[in-house]
């Protein structure tokens, strides 16, 4: 499936039929699709069936973040399952995040790319003192990212807020996802450090993850294609 638009859906659903509902009325050549903590944990593996069967490329976005023997075993199923990207947290360290690429390189035919979550979005300075860490966002976004890089990682989920220090630091081919996406308008709930989807994208961010503004939204499909539009992304 070749898919025209940066856009990442977040299926953030309760319910395996919520999630294929939402599916069944995107576009595969419009947007991407992203299973979470939420919908895995109540559909198990068989969503990524599911969703494949409807040519979706899948983000399975479950922060892999243990000791380097299990996350590279998580991280190689996750291949064989045919996922388009999996993503394991960069605070588990260099040797983790190498154990987790070479577990993939093992594998002899895989596409899947691998990628550190750097800071959450959800998180600010406040956040990052209370668990110890003396540094800005901007600051331990960059030293993870490095890290990530150096250990073999495609790329980082970090904010777009930090995608044009990382593209400079990097290299434009260092994958950045990116999280936290607010269209003009939407609610910012949780998230702390957002950008719009065209600033996003003018930042250096190569995928944009967009969960609740769609999702939630009375019309979803509009909200997505005013998104790609606004990319200039061919709909
Ligand atoms: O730093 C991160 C890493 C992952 N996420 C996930 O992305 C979506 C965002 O959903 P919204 O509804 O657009 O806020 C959600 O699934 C998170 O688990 C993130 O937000 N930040």
């Amino acid at each position: 499936m070749s898919c025209q638009s940066p856009i990442v859906v977040a299926l953030d659903y309760p319910t395996m039929a919520q999630s294929i509902e939402m599916a069944k009325r995107l576009d595969p050549k419009q947007c991407r699709v992203k299973v979470g903590k939420e919908l895995f944990t109540t559909s198990g593996p068989a969503i990524l069936d599911e969703l494949h069967k409807l040519d979706f490329d899948v983000f399975l976005d479950l922060k892999f973040h243990d000791i380097p023997n299990t996350v590279a075993n998580a991280v190689s199923v996750a291949a064989k399952a045919g996922v388009w990207m999996v993503n394991v947290h960069a605070s588990g360290g260099r040797r983790m995040m190498e154990a987790s690429a070479n577990a993939l390189q093992k594998l002899t035919d895989h596409n899947t790319l691998l990628i550190a979550v750097t800071v959450l979005t959800s998180m600010d300075q406040t956040d990052l003192i209370e668990i110890g860490i003396d540094a800005t966002p901007e600051q331990h976004v960059k030293r993870l990212a490095a890290l990530a890089k150096s250990s073999g990682m495609d790329g980082v989920v970090c904010s777009a807020q930090e995608s044009s220090m990382l593209s400079a630091d990097l290299g434009k081919d260092f994958v950045l996802v990116t999280p936290g996406i607010r269209p003009a308008g939407s609610d910012q709930g949780d998230q702390k450090r957002i950008m719009t989807p065209a600033e996003a994208m003018a930042a250096g961010s190569h995928y944009l993850v967009i969960g609740r503004p769609i999702t939630q939204a009375q019309d979803p499909i509009a909200v997505l294609t005013q998104a790609n539009a606004e990319l200039g992304v061919a709909v």
